[in-house]
């Protein structure tokens, strides 16, 4: 429930598939004010004359300050905290200067902030305020060589987080004066240990990690990460999501249909495989009116994936994992477009799977190139088995399935409902393709109950049957 995702292990969190949101702005304007404060109270000696006057003390000239107006602030990072602080700072009458790689010159603009290089803040600071996340490059990024490049008697204001300065280097920068104050709400181990030099350093105030701590903040970080968890448990992809792909909910209630097709291809595809888990190349293709920016993906190659491992692992997969999982696994997913002159409102005529370098169980769902394929499309918002092989078949993909292929003769259906039909399996559809008359038909039965083995024989017994497989969706 806060901005900093640096203390929680998004990699594992991502491996297992757990989303994880963030809190990213209800604490912003706590932070900013804490920033101020602790220039403030830096600039006047709050928290030392205080502290000196209930030992007993009436110290009026040890603890004279300096003043903010007319003085330059470095803001080293201008995103919403550093953004919110330059405002506040530019009231008090401040210069402000900001450096940040990826902040627009324009909002820099708007707000009367420069934007500079790294060494240019240091040069011209008499204060710097951090604000800056900590990433590998943040990392440590106040160290020796930092401080020698600031102004001597710089003031220096950390509520972003403690890995950013290099402590010791810090305390040295201290005592050799060329760091006249800093006021530190965060550190790079908290609580920082009994007796920690920068903590009881004469020219340092520190405050417990109290930037986000007002009442305010801790309300609208509690509703917002509340509202993200409900929102995801409900099924919806969160804006504030940190480790998945952000879907409009828009796209996600267009794709909705197609999603399940994806899943349920992947898993009829993977069960057709002699040894399941041996796939490693899968190929994709999206048959589809729309521009290619115009369909996102993602959703359904996530979907693919976990249709495809799901059946022949005890892997659990959904769009955080999905792409790590395939990784791991060594499945390579490779995705084609291929452009129709279909109706744009259609987000997609046909989704094909095709497994290539395995066995089939099924002989007949090989296509002419070689590889395991499964053809599939929306009907009325209802998912459909198109194509397995190089047969034609019509088959809604909402119970489980048997594929047969027979000599294309007449009764054929007949047989196969009646022994279906003697063990109370319930046909739910039935659909039969065959490439010309009186050759080989396909034909893609589906079935409410799952036949026993017994009643699966006996399909396979009839004379005409070539090869028969049963797949559990
Ligand atoms: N002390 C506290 O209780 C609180 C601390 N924070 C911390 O404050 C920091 C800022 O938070 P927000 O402003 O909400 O984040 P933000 O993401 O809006 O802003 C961070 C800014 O830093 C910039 N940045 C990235 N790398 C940089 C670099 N090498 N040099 C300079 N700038 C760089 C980014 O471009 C971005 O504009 C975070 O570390 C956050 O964890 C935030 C809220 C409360
Ligand atoms: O939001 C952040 O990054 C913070 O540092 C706030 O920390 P807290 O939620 O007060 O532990």
């Amino acid at each position: 429930a806060g901005v900093g995702i640096d203390n929680v292990d998004l990699q594992a969190a991502t491996e297992v598939g757990c989303l994880v949101v963030n809190a990213p702005t209800a604490n912003t304007v706590a932070a900013a004010e804490h920033g101020i404060s602790l220039l403030t109270a830096m600039a006047r000696n709050v928290a030392q004359a205080s502290a000196s006057m209930k030992a007993g003390k009436w110290q009026r000239n040890k603890w004279v300050g300096v003043s903010l107006v007319d003085k330059t602030l470095a803001v080293m990072g201008f995103g919403k905290v550093g953004s919110e602080v330059a405002r506040r700072a530019k009231g008090l009458g401040m210069t402000v200067v900001a450096h940040d790689p990826y902040a627009s010159a324009e909002r820099a603009k708007a707000l009367g902030v420069e934007l500079v290089s790294f060494d240019e803040a240091l040069a011209a600071a008499d204060f710097i305020s951090l604000h800056m996340p900590l990433t590998p490059t943040t990392d440590k990024i106040f160290n020796d060589e930092s401080f020698g490049k600031c102004k001597k008697g710089v003031r220096i204001v950390n509520v972003a987080r403690g890995g950013v300065i290099d402590e010791p280097a810090l305390v040295r920068a201290l005592d050799a004066g060329i760091v006249a104050q800093a006021a530190l709400d965060v550190f790079t181990v908290e609580p920082p240990k009994e007796g920690d030099a920068l903590v009881n350093h004469e020219n340092v105030i520190v405050t417990p990690h109290l930037g986000a701590s007002t009442m305010e903040a801790q309300e609208g970080v509690a509703v917002e990460i509340a509202e993200a968890v409900a929102g995801a448990l409900a099924g919806e992809l969160s804006a504030t999501a940190v480790n998945a792909p952000m879907v409009p909910a828009e796209v996600i209630t267009e794709l909705a249909p197609y999603v399940t097709l994806a899943e349920r291809l992947g898993r009829l595809a993977v069960q057709l495989v002699s040894g399941g888990a041996g796939v490693k190349q899968v190929k994709v293709v999206y048959r589809s009116a729309r521009a290619d920016d115009d369909l996102d993906t993602r959703l359904l190659r996530a979907m693919i994936t976990k249709g495809l491992i799901e059946p022949v692992s005890s892997a659990f997969i959904n769009l955080v994992n999905a792409d790590y999982v395939a990784k791991q696994r060594g499945l390579k997913i490779s995705e084609e477009r291929q452009p129709t002159d279909g109706a744009i409102e259609v987000p997609l005529e046909t989704i094909t799977v095709t497994i290539a370098g395995v066995k089939s169980k099924f002989a007949s769902a090989i296509s002419g190139n070689g590889s395991i394929t499964l053809e599939g499309k929306v009907k009325d918002g209802v998912p459909y088995l198109s194509k397995v092989g190089d047969f034609g078949v019509d088959v809604s993909l909402e119970d489980s399935i048997i594929l047969c292929r027979q000599v294309d003769q007449p009764g054929m259906i007949g047989k196969v409902g009646s022994i279906l039909g003697q063990e109370n399996v319930n046909i739910s559809f039935m659909s039969v393709g065959r490439k010309s008359p009186r050759q080989h038909a396909v034909m893609a039965i589906g079935v409410d109950e799952e036949p026993s083995k017994v009643t699966l024989q006996k399909l396979g017994d009839i004379p005409a049957v070539e090869e028969f497989v049963f797949l559990k969706l």
